[in-house]
């Protein structure tokens, strides 16, 4: 597996990615700077990681999604390519219009940090089949602007063409919306592209990886895309 991480200016979970990677017996991935014009060749990963890039101001990713190396991560993905984006990452692919949606400011106006449930949707991509089906999950999260939102059509349709990989639950997997941390609608956590190759989600897989760190709930994540691109 070749993955490249992207840095942006106040990026600051990459390390945390690539330590994930590790775990999960990957090779070290690259880190490419937002202002390159093009990904190293033979990749089959890109990673945004989590962040406040450019201090979340205007809106969290909206200035990162306008850098030169997203037009690269547009044709990357439209290549058929696997792009993960967590966290500030999901922020920048919905502020792209690499996935649908937007993450708005949290329903209670709070910067949430803390582990959430979360129940595990789809086992058909590539970031999931390493988890059994409706695995819940107890993974932390670190975000003011988490609350996932859509019109109705696009709620539709993700929710038809099973494109909702994680939704925030209790700790019996039942969601609701007092297992709702942020607002977000139908309680996502976490949501696939059309073709599944890009993941974008809330939680922080990359900081549940060995068990030093509380768990490893997150690794599972990881050894599916190791097993997608051996
Ligand atoms: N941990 C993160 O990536 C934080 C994302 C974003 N800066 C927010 O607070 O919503």
């Amino acid at each position: 597996m070749h993955a490249a991480i992207l840095l942006f200016p106040g990026t600051n979970r990459e390390r945390d990615m690539a330590r994930a990677l590790e775990v999960a017996g990957a090779p070290a991935p690259v880190f490419v700077w937002h202002r390159e014009t093009t990904l190293p060749a033979g990749l089959d990963l890109v990673i945004l990681p989590g962040g406040f890039s450019y201090g979340d101001y205007l809106r969290s990713g909206a200035m990162a999604a306008r850098s030169p190396i997203l037009e690269a991560v547009r044709r990357f993905a439209d290549q058929g390519g696997m792009v993960l984006g967590v966290c500030n990452g999901f922020q920048i692919l919905t502020e792209a219009g690499l996935l649908p949606g937007a993450l708005m400011r949290n329903r209670d106006l709070r910067f949430i940090c803390r582990c959430v449930g979360l129940r595990v949707e789809r086992t058909d991509t590539p970031f999931t089949t390493r988890y059994a089906a409706g695995a819940v999950l107890s993974v932390p999260v670190a975000h003011h602007d988490g609350n996932y939102t859509a019109d109705d059509d696009t709620l539709a349709r993700l929710e038809g063409e099973g494109r909702v990989a994680f939704r925030y639950c209790d700790a019996a997997g039942v969601v609701s919306d007092a297992t709702n941390p942020n607002g977000s609608r139908g309680n996502i956590a976490g949501i696939v592209s059309e073709n599944r190759r890009v993941l974008g989600m809330m939680p922080h897989p990359e900081n549940l990886v060995e068990p030093a760190l509380g768990g490893i709930d997150g690794r599972p994540l990881f050894e599916s895309l190791l097993e997608a691109l051996p």
